[in-house]
């Protein structure tokens, strides 16, 4: 539904997007990640056309441009901050933005899915953090787009508001929506992301599915012996991955054949077993991985 193709941006002298592509596929859920300055933000606001570029971006094979939104009907943002108007109540600010029939509907509708209930009809200006990310997701959700594009959507709801956010999220995207969403908190994204587009100092490092970048990751034995440096020094020697952690030696689980062997390696010199257990790295350092 969506396609970015050698996306290029300038600001003045500087070159901040370098050719980046992608594509977002219906009722796929797209995580855009990238450290700090890394270009996201900007990346959400050239789809959205109001931040100039060259390259190529469709939207069901429509062109988008700075002076061409037509395509953009379709699609629900929250980029930065949501901008509100304070002395408007949160209902009366989706009435606002609402189109077509049964806005009215539409907006009930939003507020329920929202958990805005209780603050629905107060001014916006007495609304916490919180209360207003709620209120600006719900308004990239009320026109029911077919493509919603969330900056940083996590950011200062908690965690109840959080899981919410996530399931109503996934029940969208049952019902056909794609999102592209920009997380810094990895553990939220992968939890809804499909797929990932992964962007360092403006380049894309890779765009692919969330199991494929996850499929990189490794998975650890974690040994709890007495004589740690020793045991890690005597599994070195018989080719073992190892690496001695605070209170662990860890044994990357790829080179181990043969789990008697090892345990025997260990045993046989009287060295004391506290605990074993395994451990899976997760996106985080999957992903630290991909960016070194
Ligand atoms: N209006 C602007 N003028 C000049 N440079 C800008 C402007 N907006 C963004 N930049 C630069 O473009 C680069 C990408 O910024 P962008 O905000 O897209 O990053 P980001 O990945 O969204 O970062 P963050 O996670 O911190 O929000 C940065 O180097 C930033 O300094």
């Amino acid at each position: 539904m969506l396609k970015v193709n050698n996306l290029d941006k300038w600001f003045g002298k500087k070159q901040v997007l370098h050719q980046i592509s992608f594509e977002i596929k219906p009722g796929r859920v797209v995580g855009l990640i990238g450290a700090n300055g890394a270009g996201k933000t900007t990346i959400m606001k050239t789809i959205l056309g109001i931040s100039s570029f060259t390259g190529d971006i469709r939207l069901n094979d429509q062109k988008i441009t700075i002076d061409s939104h037509d395509a953009l009907k379709d699609v629900g943002a929250l980029i930065e901050y949501p901008g509100l108007y304070p002395y408007l109540t949160g209902r009366e600010q989706l009435y606002l933005f609402t189109r077509g029939n049964d806005r009215r509907a539409k907006v009930d509708k939003v507020i329920e899915e929202m958990h805005l209930t209780t603050y629905a009809d107060a001014k916006a200006k007495h609304y916490s953090l919180g209360m207003k990310q709620k209120l600006g997701i719900a308004l990239a959700l009320v026109n029911k787009p077919s493509l919603v594009i969330l900056d940083e959507p996590m950011n200062g709801l908690d965690p109840k508001a959080t899981r919410e956010l996530r399931e109503l999220i996934l029940q969208k995207k049952a019902e056909g929506t794609s999102f592209l969403i920009s997380s810094h908190i990895l553990s939220e994204l992968q939890k809804v992301a499909d797929d990932v587009v992964i962007i360092n100092h403006g380049h894309l490092v890779t765009s692919n599915t969330m199991s494929a970048v996850l499929a990189r990751n490794e998975s650890y034995l974690l040994l709890q012996t007495d004589q740690n440096n020793k045991v890690a020094q005597l599994l070195q020697q018989r080719g073992y991955q190892v690496a001695v952690e605070e209170d662990s030696v860890k044994v990357a689980r790829d080179s181990i054949q043969d789990m008697t062997a090892l345990l025997h390696a260990v045993l046989d010199q009287n060295i004391a077993i506290h605990d074993i257990h395994e451990q899976q790295d997760d996106l985080e350092n999957s992903l630290l991985g991909i960016i070194e």
